[in-house]
This record gives structure tokens, sequence and C-alpha cells, in this order.
């Protein structure tokens, strides 16, 4: 194999130690414990595993993670109801809806997280941080493409006049993803910006020659193995952000084997983006809490 393996399960780990410094630190100011609430509605496998792992994650970095979950059927009146309660308990510093809510059941996702206070908003996918983002004055950062912005700074990968193609417009990673790389330096976190970026998608025209033109290229589609290794420049830098299960193992979105082959580096499924996400979730709340007190 010729790509370097980008180790996001290191990259995270070495997150959560520094945010579990920072909120020792918070805490010996007299600050309370940063609280982190996650709402879980519905019984979705993989939903139910995330939550978990947030939760522990929390647990280990110090801050407190609680978990309300809603039956499948609680209905959009009974989750708003929910969010509401939470942006006015002052014991919590962050709200997070597990996404996607449960299909079938009426559930308007963009009032929901409409409905969450900015301020608590650790997801960053309300409307107001998400305008932040576009005019590159964030307040929260998503968390996923937080997470390969540090992957690809602690991996001295520069992004500063590299073509970049993100595949996949999703609110959650693509759109973000290719904002925070386009911003000027600075603005977005570490140096990792001043990108071209092209946004790629189903209907995009040329989508292999789009992709083999890219320095680097971020897959977010959510389709198993649909970046083949004739989709890739030689030496260009492969992420990798897609998770599905098929046959009960993980695959990317990105034929690993033969990426591995061309690029020059590449991000494994598992252990490569998926644990970043959560490190920059904790390294939100401790950011929510001290901007709610002010410390
Ligand atoms: N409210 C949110 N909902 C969702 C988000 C989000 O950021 N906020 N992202 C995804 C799910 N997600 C976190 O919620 C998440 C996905 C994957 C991983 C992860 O660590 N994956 C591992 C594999 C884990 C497994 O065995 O399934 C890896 O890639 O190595 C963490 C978090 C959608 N919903």
């Amino acid at each position: 194999m010729k790509a370097e393996i980008l180790d996001g399960k290191r990259v995270a780990a070495e997150i959560r130690a520094e945010v579990a410094k920072s909120v020792e630190q918070f805490v010996a100011s007299g600050a309370p414990a940063p609280c982190l609430t996650a709402v879980l509605v519905g019984e979705d496998p993989a939903s139910q595993v995330y939550v978990r792992n947030k939760a522990r994650a929390c647990e280990k970095a110090g801050i407190e993670g609680r978990t309300h979950r809603l039956p499948v059927d609680a209905g959009q009146k009974e989750l708003l109801a929910l969010v509401n309660e939470l942006n006015t308990d002052a014991n919590v510093n962050g709200i997070l809806v597990q996404l996607p809510l449960p299909a079938g059941h009426d559930y308007d996702e963009r009032e929901i997280l409409d409905a969450i206070d900015p301020l608590k908003d650790v997801d960053a996918f309300s409307p107001i941080n998400v305008g932040l983002l576009m005019q590159g004055r964030p307040r929260f950062l998503p968390c996923t493409p937080h997470g390969i912005v540090q992957l690809l700074h602690r991996s001295g990968i520069s992004t500063s006049a590299k073509k970049v193609c993100v595949i996949g417009r999703s609110e959650i990673v693509g759109k973000p993803m290719a904002m925070m790389l386009a911003q000027k330096s600075g603005s977005c976190g570490p140096d990792v910006a001043n990108a071209t970026v092209t946004l790629a998608h189903s209907r995009t025209a040329d989508l292999a020659a789009t992709c083999r033109d890219a320095d680097i290229l971020i897959a977010a589609v959510g389709r198993p193995k649909m970046i083949t290794g004739d989709m890739i420049k030689p030496d260009a830098v492969v992420i990798d952000v897609g998770i599905n299960r098929v046959d009960d193992k993980l695959v990317g979105d990105v034929d690993f084997d033969a990426a591995a082959e061309i690029a020059s580096a590449i991000t494994p499924v598992p252990g490569g983006v998926g644990p970043l996400t959560i490190a920059m979730l904790l390294h939100n709340t401790l950011m929510a809490a001290k901007l709610q007190t002010g410390r």
C-alpha cells in the first residue's frame, strides 16, 4: 500500500485529552462541570451507539453527559417542548438532537434544529451558527467538518491554494466543509483554509473527472465504495466520511484498497473521521460552557 493512513482515532484521543485538561482548569477556576444533553428519539441502533459513546466520552473528559430518550412516536410537539425546556435550564450548556429523526413519524427536523438556543447549539446546526460560519466569524464549528480540519492540520496537510473536491452537499458535512475550507486562514480554527473548493453532488456532470482534478478529495455521500480508484488523482489526499454497514461490516464511501494504492494519504473506515466527530463535540461543549459563564 502506498498511502499514509491518517489515524483519526489517535488524533481524536489527542484532542479529547486536551479538552479534558481544559475542563479541569475550567472547573478549578470555580465553574461547574460543563453539561451536554443529548436527545434521542426512537431506537435506531446506530443512533443509540453514538449517543452512548457521546455520554461516555463526556464522562472521560470531566463533562456531565445526560441523555433524554423519547419514544419513536413522541411527536413534534413533545420534542419541541423538551428542546425549549433544555434551552431554559441553566444547568445545561450544550444541547444536541441526535439525527436522523425517525422516518415516517412526521418530524420536522428543521423546526427542531431552529428551536435550539444558538448559544447551546454544540452541533452548530442552527441557522444563526450556520450564518456566522458563512460570514467567516463562526461561534461553534460543526463537529465532523471541524474534525477533518483538525486531522488535516495535525497531519501537516495544508489546504492553501489546493483544489479540494467535497462530494455530497449535506447540511451536516458537505456544505459546511466546503465553506470552512474556502474561508480565509484563521477564521475557522487552524491554518486549514484558502482552498479552491468544488462542491460535487449527484447532479455533477462528470463526477469522475471532477474528483480526478482534486488535490484533496472529501467523500460524504453515504454510498459504499462509490469513489473508485480511477476517480483519484495520483498522490491526492483522500478523506472518507462515509460510514456504511455492508454485510455486518463498516465500509466508507471510498474503495479503500484501490484508493490506498494511488493516494498519498487516506482515512480508514472505521477509525478515520468518525471518532473526531465526538472529540469536537466535547470541544464545543466546553466552549459553550465558557461562553455562558463568561470565563
Ligand atoms: N446531532 C447529530 N447527529 C448526527 C451527527 C452529528 O454530528 N450530530 N453525526 C452522525 C453520527 N455521529 C454522531 O452523532 C457519529 C458517527 C460515527 C462516529 C464514529 O465514531 N464512527 C466510528 C464507527 C462506529 C461504529 O462502529 O458504528 C468510526 O468511523 O470509526 C461517531 C459519531 C449522524 N448523526
